[in-house]
This record gives C-alpha cells, structure tokens and sequence, in this order.
C-alpha cells in the first residue's frame, strides 16, 4: 500500500471529508432558506440559483468518487445519440443494484453539465436525511410514499410542476424496480412475474409500472427521450460508499440506449408491457456483460471535469480555516470541559454521518418487496 493509499485509509481524512460536506451543506441549506422569499418574487430565478446551490453539495460527493477514489467511470453508447445528452430533457431508467447507483449517475450528470438540475423519484423518507434530503426540497424532487393511493396525485402534480422547469436540461431518473435488489426481494417479485406470467428476470427485480406511467404521461412533450440505462461494475466490485471515503478506486461501465418518448405507447396497459419488454432487454444485456466483461455498442466516454474537485477544494478551505482556528484556540485554553465538549460533539457528529452513509447501505434496506401485497414499506 503506498502512503497516499494509507492516507486515505485513515479515520482522520474521513472524519474530515464529513465535516467538510456536513458544514458546508447546512451553509448551503440555510442560504436555499434564504432564497425562499425570492420564489414569491421570481420563481424562475430562485430555481436557477438552487440549481447552483445543490451543485455545491452534490459535487462533493462526485469529486470524492471520481478524484479522491479515482473510480473509472466508462459510458456505452450510440454515437448519434451522445451529442443530445445534456442537451435535452429526459426520462432516465436505472438498475438498481448497487449502493453507489445514485452516485455513477451523479457523475455522468456532472460530465454533461447537468448534476445540479437533475432530478429523481425517491422515497418520501430520504427527505428527512440532512444536507442532500433538504436540499432535494429546494431543488423539487419529487417523492413517493411507495402507496399508489397516495402517489398518484402527489407524483402527477409535482411532475406537472417540473414542465416549466428554467434549465432546460435535465433529467429524471427513475428506479421502476422500486427498491435495491437483494435475492429475498427478487425471489418474491419473481413470484409476482409468474403470478402475472410475465418471463422470469435473472438480474433485475420486476419493474413497478404506475410510476413509470404516470411520468410518461406527464412529462410528454417536455422530456425528449427516454435514457435506458444499465450499470455494472467489472469484476464483479461491489461498490459502497464507505469504499469511495476509503479510497478505492472501482470500475464502473454504464450502458445508455436513448429511446424517443413518442415510442413510448400512451395506453396504460400498453405502456406497462412496454416497460416489462425493456427490463427483459436490460436482463439480456447484463447477461451479455456478465459473459464478455462487456455491454453492446462502442465506448464514447465523457471525461471527467475540473469543477467538483473545485468546488470540493473551495468549500474545504472555506469550512476547515475557522476549525483550525477554533482548535488552536481550544489546545491553548487548557480548559479540559470546553476540550471535552468539543470531543463529545464530535463524536455526535460522526455518529450522525455514519447513519447518513448507512442510507446507502443495501443491509439496511427497506422491507418494500418483500410481501407479494407491497404495502409493507419499512
Ligand atoms: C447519459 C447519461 C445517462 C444517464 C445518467 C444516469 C442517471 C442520472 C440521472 C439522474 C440522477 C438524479 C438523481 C440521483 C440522485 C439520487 C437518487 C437516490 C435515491 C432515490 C431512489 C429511490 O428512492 S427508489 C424508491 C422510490 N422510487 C420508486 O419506487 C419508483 C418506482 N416505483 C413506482 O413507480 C411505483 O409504482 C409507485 C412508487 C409509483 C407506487 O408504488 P406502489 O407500491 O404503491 O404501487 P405499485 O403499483 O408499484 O404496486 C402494486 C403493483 O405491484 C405488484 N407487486 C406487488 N409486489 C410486487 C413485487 N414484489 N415486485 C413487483 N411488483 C409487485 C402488484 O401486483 C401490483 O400490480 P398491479 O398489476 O396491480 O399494478
Ligand atoms: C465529500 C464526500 C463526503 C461523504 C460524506 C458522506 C455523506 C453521506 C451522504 C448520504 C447521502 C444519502 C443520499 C441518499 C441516496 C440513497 C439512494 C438510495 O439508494 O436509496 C434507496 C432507495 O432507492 C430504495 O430504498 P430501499 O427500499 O432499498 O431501502
């Protein structure tokens, strides 16, 4: 292990990677607070300074996977299709297997010049977590309960609301499988598939088609295409977020067919079997990677960009001047309560980061998909 490799493998680095992403997140939520009188002013400006704003937080975790870790970030494409990717509105459609999933899209966002207004279906409860959760509030995520009852107008009207959406290229991303595939989970969604006499899949959990539906429905004529996306990792890595914090480089391969949403049928059921048919698709090309090491089509990838780890070095500086001030000061005073106030805090703070990270972890995952009725969320 060389000594940089070493270095990163210490607590010390991580404990201030944390600090650094947690403070200046709530710097950055307190000031999207701020900007909430300017919506009543012009709704359209606060939104582009919010996209600015969550670039901030969410580039941190980008510059940490692409330059701390140095994970190789590979994208299989048509090249026809990858002079419009960053330049349109888009539905994208993502396995959802893995616990760094979210980030590998972050970055490919980040490398067309999109990360700060992309957008996702995700769990009313990931609201709550601090810094990306509040943030995700500014930036008009739209969140599901996992209730169709409940979703089905909550999901349309806050669609309906991203149809005037200021920057114009963005996109959505959409995990139809619902939850992280674990084997539990499959072995009842493939028992929903026969139930349906829907073909078994041997690496995806059975696509939920409401949600789908429904975002097709109400993004049509805004979003251009549909990006069907398919991600795995070479030599079967499994990628976690404390890996990225260790730094451990990763290889991730990303497979994009860009799909025109006017093939998309309108008819619900229709769109449902449109839906099954592409995730029967997706199995076949991650049985193609798992046999070769490889997706179909040519390698056109992005390189990565200079800004995050801008942006990561500006907020460090920022954020870790007045700590070292603070620290000084507290060694010179002596004053053993103030030191070990300051130590107890610390402590909170790492306990709170590490359930943070934990919200990436797939042991920790929900119980949705478990019961055949899927009305067990958590
Ligand atoms: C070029 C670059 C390209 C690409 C770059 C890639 C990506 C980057 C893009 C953007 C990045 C942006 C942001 C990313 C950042 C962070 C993301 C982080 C996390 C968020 C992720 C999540 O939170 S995922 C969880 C939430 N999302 C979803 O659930 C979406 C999918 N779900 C749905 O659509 C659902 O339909 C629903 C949520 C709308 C409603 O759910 P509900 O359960 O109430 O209803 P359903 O209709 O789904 O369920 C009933 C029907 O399902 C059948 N059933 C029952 N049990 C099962 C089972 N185990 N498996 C499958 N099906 C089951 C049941 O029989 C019912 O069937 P019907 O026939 O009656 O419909
Ligand atoms: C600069 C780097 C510093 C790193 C500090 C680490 C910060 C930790 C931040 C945690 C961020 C939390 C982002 C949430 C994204 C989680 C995505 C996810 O995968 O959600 C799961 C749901 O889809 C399905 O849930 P389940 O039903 O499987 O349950």
């Amino acid at each position: 292990m060389g000594l940089l490799q070493f270095l990163k493998s210490q607590f010390l680095c991580h404990l201030i990677m944390c600090y650094v992403f947690l403070v200046s997140g709530l710097i950055v939520n307190l000031i999207q607070i701020c900007t909430l009188p300017l919506w009543l002013v012009s709704k359209q400006l606060a939104r582009k300074i919010n996209i600015r704003l969550a670039y901030c937080i969410a580039s941190q975790m980008v510059a940490a996977l692409e330059w701390w870790s140095g994970t190789e970030c590979t994208l299989y494409t048509d090249p026809k299709s990858y002079p419009l990717y960053g330049k349109e509105n888009a539905v994208v459609i993502l396995n959802h297997s893995f616990e760094i999933d979210f980030l590998c899209g972050w970055t490919f966002c980040e490398r067309f010049g999109v990360l700060g207004s992309s957008k996702v279906l995700a769990k009313k409860e990931l609201a709550y977590v601090p810094v990306i959760g509040w943030m995700w509030y500014f930036l008009e995520i739209v969140f599901c309960k996992r209730k169709w009852e409940e979703d089905r107008t909550t999901v349309a009207q806050s669609l309906q609301k991203l149809r005037d959406y200021p920057e114009n290229y963005w996109k959505f991303l959409l995990y139809c499988e619902g939850t992280r595939f674990t084997p539990k989970k499959h072995q009842f969604s493939m028992q929903v598939a026969e139930s349906k006499g829907l073909p078994k899949l041997k690496y995806h959990l059975l696509p939920r088609t409401k949600g789908f539906y429904v975002t097709v429905q109400n993004l049509r004529g805004t979003a251009a295409a549909i990006y069907d996306s398919t991600l795995n990792f070479r030599n079967n890595e499994v990628p976690t977020l404390l890996g990225i914090l260790n730094g451990k480089k990763y290889h991730a391969d990303l497979y994009v067919r860009r799909i025109p949403l006017e093939s998309v049928p309108e008819d619900e059921a229709e769109c449902a079997a449109w839906l099954h048919k592409l995730y029967q698709e997706k199995d076949g090309f991650q049985e193609q990677y798992a046999q070769t090491g490889r997706f179909p089509g040519p390698i056109v990838s992005p390189p990565r960009r200079p800004w995050s780890l801008i942006n990561w070095l500006f907020w460090s500086c920022v954020v870790l001047y007045p700590l070292g001030l603070l620290i000084a000061q507290l060694l010179s005073s002596g004053a053993v309560l103030t030191i070990a106030a300051a130590v107890v805090v610390c402590s909170a703070v790492s306990m709170g980061m590490r359930w943070m990270i934990g919200q990436t972890e797939i042991d920790k995952s929900s119980n949705y998909g478990i019961k055949a009725t899927a009305l067990n969320n958590n």
